[in-house]
């Protein structure tokens, strides 16, 4: 037996507790649950509190033994749970890892980005700790960028989210371009009511993970009528069976369910569930709405912003770097290089932008810089070129858009066509781990497979083909390998252009032809008609099944008799 004394569970945290322990237990249970809703009024800890911490893990002040796995505070968290900073820039761009789903609000926050910055500090003390696209993570609709056409003025989602009914939503769209800040101004206008949020992360979270918060859920539901909801990220990575877990849940309100993912949700998440759940559609955020942001980064920042052109101070701002040796100023066209390379990724462009100025203030060189009253002063610069330097520190310059994507997808195909299986397998790395679309990369495979593969090894295509569809199947990054294996299996290819070559030179041969092109032979012309059949068509037709013989029969217009496209030209 256990003993005299009863366990009882915890209807908050669904703790096990000696039965003595429970109301005791229960009152600072409740009181770290309303404090969680209130991030404002509770003290600072790096601790998470009850309501965010797993079944199981201790509340505050309870006995160390108490808590499990240290790992599984990692997997839950709530949004108003302080990220406690120490996240390097380098790894801000990172989509991977526990720590991105432990999204916070800011503590020091005062509801603008400015105030966010925090006055008096230095620049440099600006940019430590968490990255400044976590820092600068919009708390309400009134900073969020772009997405007009969900959520401007006479949208359904806008509407529901200002009668605070929030529906199941699955958030699609491509990295960066902000599913997580919606899901976070979503649960900031709900805490007033006292929804709870909660959020998983699909990379990291076990089934028994949403198990736990969907009990969890029904309690509070059941003894105290809070609604919860359940933020999951990178859904399409549950596969259907733990998507599944949630679905009579959903259904019968015990969670709201928003997820966020980046993949096609009709291709990735359950049917059944999806039925559940309006689907909104994010879009890329445009060089413009890039530039908002990166502006309102710039301004958070006290950096100063040079006009096109000319070298003096556009702003009149001159104390905003006070702490600061020098002045820091920012090229305009630095800033619209960046909005333009970012390529619609928020996280991207606010990162490239940390790290320049990171890279500059460490520099420390200063630029004579003429100001509005003719007068000069000495500044720290950042240029365009620095924007670029600042990007390919991170690995992140990869210019989808431009020359980049052009002269590294023409190395691999070169690669492939010589066979360096080395090489293309660079290229390839090249391009997805600098964004790349791995269907870009896919489709050129098939070409490849056709055009320099060809009939020496027919194969290939089907390989091309079934590489387009794994990666469309399950995207990156576990689809680098399915590319990964065909650039190799086509680099060992044998190859021919044959032919690519000689339907080339029947192109070649149409280009160059004068006048009306040559009738079409009468005996190769169908006949459905008697009139048909009287005018010609078909006679003399020579039907080769007939024949036992090879039949002798021309098939192309007269006056090309004799050609052979397969021969290679001399042009
Ligand atoms: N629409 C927006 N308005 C203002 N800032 C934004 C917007 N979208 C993104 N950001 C900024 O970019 C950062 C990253 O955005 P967020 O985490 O919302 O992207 P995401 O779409 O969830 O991306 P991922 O698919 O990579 O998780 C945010 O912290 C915020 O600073
Ligand atoms: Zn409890």
């Amino acid at each position: 037996m256990e003993g005299a004394e009863e366990e009882v569970q915890c209807p908050v945290c669904l703790r096990e507790l000696p039965g003595a322990d429970i109301n005791s237990h229960l009152d600072r249970c409740l009181q770290a649950g309303d404090a969680e809703a209130e991030p404002g009024s509770s003290p600072p800890s790096k601790r998470p509190r009850l309501a965010a911490a797993p079944p199981g893990t201790q509340a505050q002040g309870e006995p160390e033994e108490a808590r499990p796995a240290a790992a599984s505070p990692r997997v839950f968290s709530l949004f108003h749970k302080g990220r406690g900073g120490g996240q390097s820039p380098g790894a801000a761009g990172g989509r991977s890892g526990a720590g991105r789903e432990e999204a916070a609000v800011k503590p020091e926050k005062g509801g603008s980005a400015t105030a966010a910055a925090g006055g008096g500090a230095s620049l440099a003390q600006k940019l430590e700790g968490q990255p400044l696209a976590e820092r600068l993570r919009p708390d309400t609709l009134g900073d969020y960028v772009g997405q007009e056409r969900v959520l401007g003025a006479q949208t359904l989602l806008r509407s529901l989210l200002e009668s605070h009914e929030i529906p199941s939503l699955i958030l699609w769209g491509p990295p960066g371009c902000g599913k997580t800040t919606l899901a976070h101004i979503i649960a900031n206008s709900s805490k007033k009511n006292g929804t709870r949020f909660v959020t998983l992360s699909a990379t990291s979270a076990k089934t028994n993970d949403v198990r736990d918060v969907i009990s969890q859920a029904q309690n509070e539901k059941r003894l105290f009528k809070r609604k919860t909801i359940l933020f999951i990220d990178e859904i399409h990575r549950f596969n259907k069976s733990q998507q599944d877990t949630f679905l009579p849940h959903v259904e019968c309100g015990t969670v709201t369910l928003i997820g966020a993912t980046t993949e096609n949700p009709s291709f990735q998440v359950n049917a059944a569930l999806l039925s559940r759940c309006r689907v909104i559609v994010l879009e890329k955020l445009s060089v413009e709405a890039m530039e908002a942001i990166l502006m309102r980064a710039v301004r958070s920042l006290g950096v100063q912003v040079l006009g096109q052109g000319d070298q003096h101070g556009s702003s009149a701002t001159g104390s905003s770097s006070e702490s600061s040796e020098f002045p820091v100023y920012i090229e305009e066209k630095a800033l619209n290089t960046l909005a333009y390379l970012c390529d619609g990724d928020a996280r991207t462009g606010l990162n490239g932008l940390q790290l320049a100025v990171q890279a500059r203030l460490a520099a420390g060189k200063t630029t004579p810089l003429n100001t509005t009253k003719g007068g000069s002063a000495d500044g720290i610069l950042i240029t365009e070129e620095h924007v670029k330097e600042g990007l390919q520190r991170s690995h992140i310059l990869y210019d989808r858009a431009g020359e980049e994507h052009y002269n590294c997808i023409s190395a691999l195909h070169k690669s492939m066509r010589g066979s360096d299986e080395n090489a293309s397998l660079y290229w390839l790395a090249r391009m997805l781990e600098g964004g790349e679309d791995p269907l870009y990369v896919a489709r050129r495979l098939v070409r490849f497979a056709s055009e320099d593969i060809g009939l020496a090894d027919p194969l290939a295509l089907t390989q091309a083909v079934a590489a387009y569809q794994g990666c469309h199947f399950i995207g990156m990054p576990e689809c680098e390998v399915i590319l990964a294996q065909c650039v190799v299996y086509f680099a060992r290819a044998p190859k021919s252009i044959e032919v690519y070559r000689a339907y080339s030179n029947v192109k070649e041969c149409l280009r160059m032809h004068t006048g009306p092109l040559p009738p079409v032979p009468l005996h190769l012309r169908n006949a459905p008609t008697r009139l048909m059949k009287n005018l010609g068509y078909g006679k003399g037709y020579k039907y080769n099944p007939m024949y036992k013989e090879p039949v002798e029969q021309d098939y192309l217009p007269e006056e090309l008799k004799g050609t052979d496209f397969f021969k290679e030209r001399k042009t």
